[in-house]
């Protein structure tokens, strides 16, 4: 097995509510190798949005390990996780998540701007990425002037113009229809290939779930079934 890129052990994560306490991750462990489709699935309140976000370092776990990349994010403070997050993972909402008063390939280009990548560079990016996503002829058009359909991809563009190794996606299709949904589902099983990025996606549909790699179904906070993982994982 290649070196893991994401390796997690343990993870635990109480949130405490007034005098009680919700284990919303109760000793998660996997391994994941680079330029894997993983979905993470189960039903609502089962913890996997919890799961995305101590991944992408957005909340501190209560107990246990993730280590990506060879380093261990619990270890990070908050600038270094800011600064991980920018150099290496790209995010994919499912409400896409765009600043509506900016055009798409402005949307698409402003990771770059926060690497301090200069314009022109920016501009020459942002449009291979768009051109590979099959929205370039929309470069100039507003979020409110596009389809969800349309506006999921300048999502996708943006999330790869920093070219990540890591691409976290929550609900992706969760607001699109079944056509587009396959389209943007083909399209993320493309990228995966093609730029050999890894990808974690959420969703609690499972036949959604079925176009990954690797499904890991989580239930009240446990994993209770993985599937396409090798022995050694
Ligand atoms: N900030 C918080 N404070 C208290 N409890 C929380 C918090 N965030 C999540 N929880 C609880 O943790 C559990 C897991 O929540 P999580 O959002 O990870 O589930 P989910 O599987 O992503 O659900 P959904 O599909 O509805 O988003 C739930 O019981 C939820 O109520």
């Amino acid at each position: 097995m290649a070196e893991p890129i994401i390796s997690v052990r343990d993870l635990k994560k109480i949130y405490r509510v007034g005098d009680s306490e919700v284990h919303a991750l109760d000793g998660i462990s996997f391994d994941l190798e680079p330029g894997r489709f993983l979905a993470i699935v189960g039903t609502s309140g089962s913890g996997k949005s919890t799961c995305l976000n101590l991944l992408a370092g957005l909340e501190p776990p209560s107990s246990g390990s993730i280590h990506i990349l060879g380093e261990k994010l619990e270890k990070m403070n908050e600038q270094q996780l800011v600064r991980f997050r920018r150099n290496h993972v790209g995010f994919i909402f499912q409400s896409y998540g765009l600043i509506p008063t900016m055009n798409a390939e402005e949307n698409v280009a402003l990771p770059l701007l926060f690497r301090g990548v200069d314009k022109e560079e920016r501009q020459r990016t942002a449009r291979t990425y768009m051109e590979r996503i099959g929205i370039l002829d929309q470069a100039l058009h507003m979020p409110g002037q596009m389809s969800g359909g349309q506006q999921q991809r300048v999502g996708i563009a943006r999330a790869l113009a920093s070219k990540p190794e890591l691409i976290f996606a929550d609900e992706p299709t969760g607001n699109l229809d079944s056509r587009t949904t396959e389209e943007v589902l083909s399209l993320l099983r493309d990228i995966v290939r093609e730029q050999h990025v890894t990808l974690v996606m959420v969703t609690h549909d499972n036949s959604i779930a079925a176009r990954a790699d690797q499904q890991i179904r989580i239930v009240d906070g446990k994993i209770v079934e993985r599937k396409g993982f090798t022995h050694a994982d």
